[in-house]
């Protein structure tokens, strides 16, 4: 018997949450969006995906383990399109064209529960696929629109701090939506003192896909309508000048905003759709309540096809929302919020007592059980290049390593 070789490449790629929301496709097939978007890579120390492919030519289909258990991607389109993609870029294309792939990811934080897994999970594949193959773009971003047939919100995930997502044009330069790509405005070096809370009110999967649920607002809202013809448009423009500004008070306010005019679009769909729930609104409430008591914008919520809610602010007050959030939604769990140091400067933080007469106001009475857990994080990088011994598949059998 001979063995072939198997050529193998770790990457971990992170999460994005956006500020200006994707909502809506303008061709399902080329998976690009009705509207421009943009958003804060997060910290791949608190969240990531990590992927491990390997290409040889004694493997006989292609296979994918998530999270160590393996699923069918016979059929999976999406996945097909990123190794296709990329396969098409590789160096040397003959190379890799006909040999199989095997991939094992996992993340480190709930999977399919609306904090950006799939964004982080293509994003990873799509680099560690370019790694293995040295993909060579033809222009720069290009690797961003195969992750985008992914996930759109993965293509974001290709470079770190404050990216967008240019919608692009059917027409493209050299084939269809080839300019519908991430672009980074800003790197996470820019604005350092960007910190993110994000309050896992469930890890649950959510009912309603974001690409069955845009399909349907897309056919039935008419306010969606009016969101990216004249609502998108000047708030792109104005929360990249903010964020470049590094002006809080304009980020957090559009943030909060464009959070809100897509969950009226999701209420706005026939039949509509739910995705934050009754403590989602809670923590609106809070934050409303602090930022009112501070007359300023400290803190500013969003909230993705789900219940569960980021918190963006700055450094200085992040010590404060955090023990804000916590006297209200109180730890029931070990390891309740990621980070331990963090944990402890906000278990010890005393909260003003005018702060908190303002904030009972909003009807809440401290009581666990609502939020199971948090993330404390900043803005990061883009994908990073991982060493052997981190490879979640076996290199002299290519299948999977991982268990969770
Ligand atoms: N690490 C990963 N590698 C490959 N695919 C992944 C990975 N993580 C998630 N996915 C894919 O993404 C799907 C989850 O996407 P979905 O959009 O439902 O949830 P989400 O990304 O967590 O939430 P949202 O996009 O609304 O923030 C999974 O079922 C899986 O197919
Ligand atoms: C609400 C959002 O998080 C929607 C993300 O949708 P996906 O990128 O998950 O959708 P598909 O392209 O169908 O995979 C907003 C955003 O991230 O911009």
């Amino acid at each position: 018997m001979t063995s072939s070789p198997i050529y193998i490449a770790t990457v971990s790629a992170p999460t994005n949450i956006a500020c200006i929301k994707y909502w809506g496709k303008a061709d399902a097939h080329y998976n690009t969006p009705t509207n421009d978007s943009v958003s804060v890579t997060l910290d791949q120390a608190d969240l990531k995906a990590v992927t491990t492919v390997a290409a040889s030519a004694s493997f006989t289909n292609d296979r994918l383990w998530l999270n160590g258990v393996e699923e069918d991607v016979s059929q999976n389109k999406r996945f097909r399109a990123c190794i296709d993609g990329v396969k098409a870029l590789a160096k040397e294309p003959e190379r890799w064209k006909d040999l199989f792939v095997h991939v094992s990811s996992y993340n480190t934080f709930p999977t399919a529960a609306g904090l950006a897994s799939s964004a982080a999970g293509y994003a990873a594949l799509v680099a560690a696929l370019a790694e293995l193959m040295d993909a060579q773009e033809e222009y720069v971003g290009q690797l961003s629109t195969i992750a985008r047939q992914g996930s759109g919100s993965a293509c974001r995930s290709l470079y770190g701090g404050f990216v967008a997502w240019k919608q692009g044009t059917a027409a493209g330069n050299k084939s269809p939506w080839d300019n519908s790509m991430a672009v980074q405005i800003a790197t996470e070096q820019h604005w350092p003192e960007i910190r993110a809370l994000i309050l896992v009110v469930s890890d649950a999967k959510k009912d309603t896909s974001s690409t069955a649920g845009m399909s349907t607002s897309v056919a039935t809202s008419t306010l969606l309508q009016h969101r990216i013809k004249s609502v998108v448009p000047e708030r792109m423009e104005a929360i990249e000048k903010a964020f470049l500004a590094k002006d809080f008070e304009a980020f957090g306010q559009l943030t909060m905003k464009d959070s809100n005019s897509f969950h009226a679009v999701c209420m706005d769909t026939y039949p509509p759709i739910f995705y934050m729930n009754d403590i989602s609104r809670m923590v609106v409430r809070i934050v409303h309540a602090y930022n009112a008591w501070a007359g300023d914008i400290r803190a500013a919520y969003t909230f993705d096809a789900g219940p569960n809610a980021v918190l963006y602010t700055l450094e200085q007050y992040a010590v404060e929302i955090g023990a804000l959030m916590l006297h209200y939604f109180p730890a029931d769990s070990e390891n309740y919020i990621n980070r331990s140091d963090y944990a402890n400067e906000v278990a010890a933080f005393e909260l003003d007592s005018a702060l908190l007469a303002a904030t009972d106001k909003t009807g809440r009475s401290p009581t666990a059980g609502d939020v199971k857990r948090m993330y404390y994080t900043q803005s990061g990088p883009g994908p990073q290049v991982l060493d052997m011994d981190q490879a979640n598949l076996d290199p002299t059998t290519g299948l999977n390593t991982y268990a969770p």
